[in-house]
């Protein structure tokens, strides 16, 4: 099976373009291709292919097998992939995903695509709310959905924030059906913020898009920031900007391809 490593800001994907390959059981072979000693090494499996609603479509399954909605880096490495491949002449064009279709504008810089903005839709906001963790101690926290469920939690230092701990334990709690992924943000100024993130399935990510935008979402709900964000993540940075006209959230950020390669790995 032929296969595409990308990443975006540093959070990596094993691409399968299925107009070509067929995958037969994407959660075993997410699982398999994920293992960074076993396998190709990546956060998950993204499936390129054929959309009846839209130019192409996108499925994305975690490091360990389990599918997501929807995923910002991910989004705009395929972006990048079908427009540089040749799949596409167009430059704006309309993906298919488990949370809805979204509107890719590429950005190109000699003839190849080196940066995406991606129409990321409305930002579901829940109530600020307290979470009881072991030991004994609570967290609060904003569930704000991107398509997939997030949880924004506001510290004042991504790098004292015990994410070790929390990250796993809230991923998993009760309180989350479809469990979910855990953002730490500190607020820098108004237009910045940084952020840690502990995804859903996959682990401490050195990215995550719609957790970018699912924490300017909350920052934005709670006063805290403007509408136009510099979200800056341990890969880099991305910029988040809210148009509160059709409430619709932009992702814009790189995108890259490391290597092509083969496998026989199931
Ligand atoms: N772990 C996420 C999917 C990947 C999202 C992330 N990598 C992004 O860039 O949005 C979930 O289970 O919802």
């Amino acid at each position: 099976m032929r296969f595409t490593k990308m990443e975006g800001l540093g959070n990596d994907y094993v691409y399968v373009n299925c107009f070509r390959e067929k995958v037969y059981d994407p959660e075993i072979l997410a699982r398999l291709v994920s293992d960074r000693h076993r396998g190709i090494g990546g956060d998950g499996l993204i499936l390129i292919g054929p959309s009846a609603r839209a130019d192409f479509n996108m499925d994305i399954y975690n490091a360990d097998g389990s599918r997501a909605e929807m995923c910002g880096n991910g989004i705009r490495c395929l972006g990048k992939y079908v427009y540089d491949h040749g799949m596409t002449e167009k430059t704006e064009f309309t993906v298919e995903t488990q949370a809805g279709i979204k509107r890719l504008r590429c950005i190109l810089q000699d003839g190849r695509v080196v940066a995406v903005c991606v129409d990321m839709g409305r930002p579901d906001i829940g109530a600020a709310v307290e979470m009881a963790v072991l030991p004994d101690e609570t967290v609060d926290f904003v569930r704000v959905s991107m398509g997939n469920p997030h949880a924004v939690v506001w510290v004042d230092d991504i790098y004292v924030c015990q994410m070790e701990t929390l990250g796993p334990e809230m991923e998993v709690h009760p309180m989350f059906p479809n469990r979910t992924n855990v953002e730490f943000v500190q607020i820098v100024d108004e237009d910045h913020m940084r952020m840690r993130v502990w995804e859903r399935g996959s682990g401490e990510t050195f990215a995550c898009g719609t957790g970018a935008c699912a924490a300017v979402a909350a920052g934005i709900a709670a006063g805290r920031t403007r509408d136009s964000v510099k979200v800056s993540l341990l890969g880099g940075t991305l910029d988040i900007d809210y148009d509160r006209q059709n409430e619709t959230m932009y992702m814009t950020g790189p995108a890259r391809e490391v290597f092509e390669g083969w496998t026989d790995i199931y």
